[in-house]
């Protein structure tokens, strides 16, 4: 089973305004308020992509009740930890470009936070859990660190979705994959990343350091998958970006989902791009025949 964790959910609340003006009053073009949280939108697309996952994490408050109905309407098995205070709301402004305005999260107390240890401790070495997103403040930055020993103590395989020195840290305990987008990579090594034989090099030292598969995502540039001693790069299908929120999840959720279920390394490259860019080109999350239709334009090449 996959289990992806959310340790700070949130509603994104996508708000679409033609010529912003700030200090002044705008009215939106279009709304739409939809369950987030990197971990839940890789729950959502392995779901719709017929992968079995239960999505973890903490929910509270009239926020959280709004997310959990939400994914159960669309049958997403749910087992969060109830707590206090209530769930964030991320916007996420268009308005000619993306401008996104993220909540910090609610207090999570000590025994919530330890309710949510101990599902972890049940689970085995079948399992892969997926840490995806930000640490709510209260948690504190090693949190992350604590769930991966738990991951280690039950033999289960795990992902990390996060950044800077949270995902330096998790290199060491080998984590199944890693999905930094190229930004992200140029930032972990305080490097200005030129050309694309500079993105290998620096992907290749995430693996040097402990990462046994590396993802390096590039937007509508395509993607690189690292794994042992072989580079392979990915095109993007073309389309009309609608709604790139989410794109990186459901590049983890079409990678993670199809190795789950048997496919090879390559299959899930392709499933893992597929997945990425049907997102971006929707206006919520992809669907699963969306998915399935973009896969016959991902071109892989292996690229050393
Ligand atoms: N503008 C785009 N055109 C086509 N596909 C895209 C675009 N933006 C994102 N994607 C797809 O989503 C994947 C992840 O996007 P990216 O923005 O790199 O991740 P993140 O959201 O983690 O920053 C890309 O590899 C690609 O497959
Ligand atoms: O676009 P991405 O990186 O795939 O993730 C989008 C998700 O991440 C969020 O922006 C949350 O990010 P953080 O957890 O880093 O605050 C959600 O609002 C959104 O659902």
């Amino acid at each position: 089973m996959i289990y992806t964790v959310t340790l700070n959910p949130s509603i994104d609340y996508v708000v679409e305004v033609q010529d912003l003006k700030l200090g002044t009053l705008n009215r939106m073009e279009r709304d739409l308020k939809l369950p987030g949280g990197k971990g839940i939108n890789v729950s959502r697309i392995l779901s719709r992509l017929g992968a079995e996952n239960t999505a973890l994490g903490f929910l509270g408050g009239f926020t959280g009740s709004f997310i959990e109905q939400f994914l159960n309407k669309e049958s997403v098995r749910t087992d969060f930890v109830q707590i206090s205070g209530d769930t964030r709301i991320n916007i996420k402004l268009k308005h000619g470009e993306e401008t996104e305005i993220n909540g910090l999260g609610p207090k999570i107390g000590p025994d919530e936070s330890a309710a949510l240890l101990h599902k972890l401790s049940t689970l085995n070495g079948e399992d892969i859990v997926v840490l995806s997103g930000s640490v709510p403040p209260s948690l504190g930055a090693g949190f992350y660190e604590r769930l991966i020993a738990v991951c280690e103590q039950t033999g289960a395989r795990f992902v990390i979705d996060t950044t800077g020195e949270a995902l330096l840290r998790a290199l060491e305990h080998r984590p199944l994959l890693i999905k930094p987008n190229h930004h992200e990579l140029a930032e972990l090594f305080g490097v200005t990343l030129e050309s694309k034989e500079d993105i290998i090099t620096y992907g290749r030292k995430l693996l040097e350091k402990g990462a046994q598969h590396v993802l390096i995502s590039m937007a509508g540039e395509g993607a690189f998958l690292i794994a042992g001693d072989k580079v392979y790069h990915a095109n993007v299908p073309s389309g009309t970006v609608r709604n790139s929120v989410g794109a990186g999840d459901s590049m983890i959720a079409g990678f993670v989902g199809t190795l789950a279920q048997g496919g090879d390394l390559l299959e899930a490259f392709r499933t893992g791009v597929a997945s990425g860019s049907a997102t971006a080109f929707s206006d919520d999350l992809a669907t699963g025949e969306k998915i399935e239709q973009l896969k016959g334009q991902v071109a892989i090449s292996q690229w050393s």
